[in-house]
């Protein structure tokens, strides 16, 4: 089915592939273009609201950094039993946090929701119990990760939750050629063209560094998380659990 909100972005032959930016055109088809561009999407959004449930404390602070839409910060309301909590979500496209507020406003739910236009390396994360980074982190430099990854595990309470999802690379040419093109069959059967697959990847190359999941423990076991696991894989799509 196609109507105003399907990705059409990179449909047409674009003269000369821009990098890729979260700006207001994206932000009118990201719903979308995430749950047909990343496998397992739906899975890890209703994941981050069930580990919610177990692992939002009282009186603490639940954070979303690289919030876009709200989408993780919708499935936690929903699962948050725990009183006098906050969620805050942070995301420094001007567009997506616009559009964001109002999606947010829409639903109703218990747990109040701050979100902030900001950048996550300069928020400050204090009295958390649950930090979410879904298909954020690979946005960040490279050399600022772990910094990043440092300030939130020392900003979380004993026995606090990092969920940290990433597209990752392999660090094999064997396997890394196999996950890609069983990922990009995967947007091939969710209706993307050739073209559009090649263009995004090209659109994507220069702003999305993915590391291997082996950098990613080794980073997060660095930063101060004493307890780290992946727990879903789809092709090149992973996610972790990460407690202090
Ligand atoms: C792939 S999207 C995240 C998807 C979202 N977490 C979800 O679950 O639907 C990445 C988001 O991170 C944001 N972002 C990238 N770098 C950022 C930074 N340094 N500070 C804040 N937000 C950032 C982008 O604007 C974009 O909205
Ligand atoms: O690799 C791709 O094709 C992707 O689209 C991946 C990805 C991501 O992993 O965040 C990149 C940008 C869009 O926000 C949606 C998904």
């Amino acid at each position: 089915m196609q109507n105003s909100e399907t990705d059409l972005i990179y449909s047409n032959p674009h003269k000369q592939v821009k990098d890729f930016a979260f700006d207001a055109q994206v932000v009118e088809v990201f719903p979308d273009m995430i749950s047909r561009s990343v496998p397992g999407y739906n899975t890890i959004i209703d994941t981050i609201g069930r580990l919610s449930q177990q692992f939002v404390k009282e009186n603490s602070n639940i954070y979303d950094l690289g919030c876009s839409l709200g989408a993780a910060t919708l499935a936690m309301r929903k699962g948050i039993s725990a009183n006098n909590c906050q969620i805050i979500g942070v995301d420094n496209s001007t567009d997506m946090v616009k559009r964001c507020k109002l999606h947010i406003e829409a639903f109703k739910g218990n747990t109040p929701v701050e979100i902030i236009e900001g950048n996550i390396q300069d928020i400050e994360i204090t009295n958390a119990s649950m930090v979410v980074l879904n298909f954020t982190l690979q946005f960040i430099e490279r050399s600022q990760r772990e910094a990043l990854l440092t300030k939130i595990a020392n900003g979380l309470n004993p026995g606090g939750l990092l969920v940290l999802s990433e597209k990752v690379s392999h660090g094999d040419s064997k396997t890394d050629e196999l996950l890609i093109d069983l990922h990009h069959k995967f947007k091939r059967d969710n209706g993307y063209s050739e073209l559009e697959v090649a263009q995004k990847r090209s659109a994507l190359e220069k702003v999305m560094l993915t590391d291997t999941t082996e950098q990613h423990i080794n980073r997060l076991k660095n930063a101060g998380f004493n307890h780290i696991s992946p727990w879903f894989q789809c092709y090149n799509f992973i996610s972790f659990v990460a407690i202090k």
